[in-house]
């Protein structure tokens, strides 16, 4: 418990940082103006801020978050965290709805400004819900700032909701994705932490997302600038579990000398040739890029590529699995071990406690290691994977432990400006793996006998 001198001194730093980062945020924001670095473009998703405002960004966000949790009062606190599933219900049928193109289109002339009338939006032709309803939705999104109440009953779009406006991709992630897919997963989510038996499956078809879908089956559901993809010439990368090759579509795009094998399942495979003829079929038909089947959890078949990417892949998988496609690719490393590498390219879970490998990723004090707010996103998501793959997000220290026992080594985390980053793991030392099952087949032994001494004591 902190004493009131505590706290005063923790409110005062915070509030000190928040004041420094702010500055940094404006400084960032002027000279972008200055550069005509289009200010508005800026406040869009998907444009990469400059490092130093990524930096400047998250800090802010950090101490924002622990002054709240600091000044407001704790039973209130975990009850809005209790009911915020709400505001993501809003949001889910605001999108649905499509009112941040219907505030869009009826202010065109005026720019936005004027807004549109909870009337003419109830309409049936437009959205055809009840306006008092409506109303509710929309202020408790405008109390989170997606949209402004601009006069009695009147709505517009704010810069966080014309982010929405025709971006058709970030209206299904929201509305679908999130609205269906993860919601009606996360509905599921206690019931299977807290059974006594599920809570221990692996198993990636025992997961709330079979239970919300009542389903057998499972589902499969960007980092061009912050990583030196320039530098690597003409080499080859391997998309192992490349889908439909999205990731070297873009690269190839991007790097006209960079050449690229896409691996997948026979079925991903022959869906991704009829998606690079029609989206690059030159890269195709000049064998710049060439697509193969292949299983990742067989020994790679295309040894000595520079680079191996594996994007999306380990999180959806078991610390199991994840060793064993991990060991099927070592071998691939062997032949040019000072050039080749892989990189994971998945969100690196980062705790408020912070890496002991990588100290160097930690948030100075007083700011929680993980940037406490900056890191909300990415510890929902791995909620959302726990409860669709019984796969994870790791920390790099977790994926440091992988590595190692993959006969690999974390040789750098590249901390790109999003969501996810790319770990990059060159060739370890080696691991006899014999001795590593023997040792994990002992320590299985030593757990069950002593379920059996505990079990018999009873
Ligand atoms: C989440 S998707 C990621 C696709 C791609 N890497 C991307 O970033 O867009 C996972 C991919 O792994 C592929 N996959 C699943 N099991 C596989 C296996 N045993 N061998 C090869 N690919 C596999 C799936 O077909 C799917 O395309």
């Amino acid at each position: 418990m902190l004493s009131i001198q505590d706290k005063v001194q923790q409110l005062r730093s915070l509030v000190r940082l928040l004041s420094d980062a702010s500055e940094e945020v404006i400084q960032s924001w002027l000279i972008d103006d200055a550069l005509s670095n289009s200010f508005e473009d800026d406040t869009k998703s998907g444009s990469i801020p400059s490092h130093r405002l990524f930096e400047a960004r998250r800090t802010l966000l950090g101490a924002a978050g622990m002054i709240i949790d600091i000044v407001q009062d704790p039973q209130a606190r975990l009850m809005e965290l209790a009911a915020q599933f709400y505001e993501a219900r809003a949001l889910h049928i605001a999108v649905q709805a499509g009112i941040p193109d219907i505030l869009a289109e009826d202010n065109e002339e005026d720019g936005g400004e004027k807004g549109v009338s909870l009337e003419a939006l109830a309409l049936a032709g437009r959205t055809g819900i009840n306006a008092q309803k409506l109303g509710s939705v929309l202020r408790c999104l405008c109390t989170a700032h997606v949209f402004s109440e601009v006069s009695p009953d009147t709505f517009a779009n704010t810069p966080t909701s014309k982010c929405l406006v025709n971006n058709e991709p970030l209206q299904a992630w929201i509305s679908h994705t999130m609205g269906v897919l993860s919601y009606e997963t996360s509905r599921k989510l206690p019931e299977v932490v807290l059974d006594p038996t599920r809570t221990h499956s692996q198993a990636p078809l025992e997961t709330a997302f079979q239970l919300a879908f009542d389903t057998p089956l499972s589902i499969w559901p960007p980092l061009y600038a912050d990583y030196p993809w320039a530098e690597l010439g003409d080499a080859t990368i391997v998309d192992v579990g490349g889908g439909v090759g999205g990731m070297s579509l873009d690269l190839a795009r991007m790097y006209p000398r960079l050449r690229f094998l896409i691996q997948d399942q026979p079925d991903v495979v022959t869906e991704a040739r009829l998606v690079w003829q029609k989206e690059y079929s030159e890269a195709l038909n000049a064998g710049r890029v060439q697509l193969m089947v292949h299983d990742f959890f067989t020994e790679q078949p295309f040894p000595g590529a520079e680079v191996y990417i594996l994007r999306y892949i380990l999180h959806d998988q078991n610390d199991k699995n994840c060793l064993k496609i991990l060991r099927a690719l070592r071998p691939a490393l062997l032949i040019q071990p000072e050039t080749s590498r892989i990189l994971i390219c998945d969100q690196i879970l980062h705790t408020t406690f912070g890496s002991t490998t990588f100290p160097a990723l930690n948030a100075p004090a007083p700011l929680p290691a993980n940037y406490g707010d900056a890191s909300r996103f990415a510890h929902m998501w791995d909620l959302s994977i726990m409860g669709t793959f019984t796969g994870k997000e790791r920390t790099v220290d977790e994926l440091s432990v992988l590595a190692k026992k993959a006969g690999l080594r974390v040789e750098k985390v590249w901390v790109c400006r999003g969501l996810v980053w790319i770990t990059e793991l060159r060739l370890g030392e080696e691991v006899d793996e014999e001795l590593e099952e023997d040792l994990e087949e002992a320590q299985r032994d030593v757990e069950s006998d002593t379920e059996v001494e505990e079990g018999s004591e009873e």
